[in-house]
């Protein structure tokens, strides 16, 4: 666990980055500050592995004063990752990852072998270890600076804004793999994000800042999106934030309809046969491929004929891919599958919205609201 009790940072008299901060990051869980610009996300961040010192207050990591621990021993236990990558562009990508081992006195060929484990573990298969920085893709780069803070091993990793450089669906990607490399590893985990869906997807908790380095409020992303404590947090996490909650409810057994389906190459004849009314669906195996109208098929269906627009639910899966699913089918059917990808059925959206009714809110939790914000929660 790392903990913060009143740490403040100032620089100069006026300039206060961190004001009087109790956060508390628990072991093996991601724990995101949020907030807007300047608000002193970085300041704490780097205040753990003493690159910033605190003004007042005290850090500890599993009830050690990290003021007791010299810098250069405190940094052994933790990984650093930074936007880019931070790599160093004259070293190849093996030697970049193996340069916390190599400066703790690792033999060459332990290096090699651990650099290589982590650069696997992060997807970059083995010829990408002799290419330098600036032969990668920006979501390559990120990989290796995963993989370089991981490489020692380090029970606490500091991420800072490590996905924000890439486009959205590299990003979405590298935030999948993420979560199931943490799901492997479970490290302490305190990562820096201006982006509050990053915060809410990633973090088991996520503490919210107000410029001025003060904490607005601390908590899993469900709770916060059903008890903003305030109108500031409530505009951060979003207008929006009812029908995000959903993401965070599984779906219950639904009654599923069962659709009529087509296979992907079947003729017209076959296609008119199967359909009982506008949109008829057609699978491969087994699986989705998409809808069709019949009235509009000429020929045996290919999928260039298909329409794609609409989204998968999986079976049990968060309420919001359920509902998403029917709102965004053609037919008004949502599909819903199995585990393998198969078709279950199709859901209406009316029978998700008795499935939300019919769901409890997360219940407040009575010490959590400050008196003074009582009035301002929605
Ligand atoms: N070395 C420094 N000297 C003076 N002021 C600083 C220094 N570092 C940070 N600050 C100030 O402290 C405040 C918090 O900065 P910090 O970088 O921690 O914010 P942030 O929330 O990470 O911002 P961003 O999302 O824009 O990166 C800002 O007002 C910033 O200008």
């Amino acid at each position: 666990m790392i903990r913060f009790e009143q740490v403040v940072k100032s620089f100069g008299d006026k300039n206060i980055a961190v004001d009087h901060l109790d956060l508390e990051a628990p072991t093996g869980q991601i724990t995101c500050l949020v907030g807007p610009s300047g608000c002193g996300k970085t300041t704490t961040l780097r205040m753990i592995n003493r690159m910033i010192e605190p003004t007042s207050g005290t850090i500890t990591i599993d009830d050690r004063n990290i003021a007791d621990v010299a810098a250069p021993e405190l940094r052994r236990g933790i990984g650093y990752v930074i936007q880019h990558g931070g790599l160093f562009p004259h070293q190849t990508v093996l030697e970049n990852v193996g340069t916390v081992p190599k400066l703790l006195g690792w033999d060459k060929q332990k290096i090699r072998n651990r650099s290589r484990e982590v650069l696997e573990l992060v997807g970059l298969p083995g010829d990408f270890a002799d290419r330098y920085p600036s032969q990668l893709s920006g979501g390559q780069q990120q990989r290796v600076g995963v993989a370089r803070a991981l490489a020692a091993d380090p029970p606490v990793m500091l991420m800072d804004e490590p996905f924000s450089a890439v486009d959205p669906m590299v990003r979405d990607q590298l935030q999948d793999e993420f979560l199931r490399l943490q799901d492997e590893l479970d490290k302490t985990i305190v990562f820096v994000t201006h982006d509050i869906d990053e915060a809410m997807k990633l973090g088991d908790n996520v503490a919210v800042m107000r410029v001025g380095g003060k904490l607005a409020q601390m908590a899993s992303p469900e709770y916060l999106l059903a008890h903003p404590i305030d109108d500031f947090v409530a505009d951060f996490v979003g207008r929006d934030r009812g029908y995000r909650s959903l993401s965070f409810q599984n779906s219950p057994r639904f009654p599923l309809m069962s659709e009529p389906t087509v296979e992907l190459g079947a003729t017209v004849e076959q296609a008119r046969a199967a359909t009982n009314g506008r949109w008829l669906l057609v699978v491969e195996d087994g699986k989705p491929q998409g809808w069709i109208e019949p009235a509009r098929i000429q020929s045996a269906i290919e999928p260039s004929m298909l329409h794609r627009g609409g989204t998968v639910a999986r079976s049990g899966g968060p309420l919001r891919t359920s509902l998403d699913a029917a709102l965004s089918s053609p037919s008004r059917r949502g599909i819903i599958v199995d585990d393998d990808g198969r078709l279950a059925g199709t859901v209406r959206a009316y029978e998700v919205l008795r499935a939300i009714e019919e769901t409890d809110r997360v219940e407040v939790d009575p010490d959590d609201v400050a008196p003074e914000h009582a009035n301002g929660r929605t």
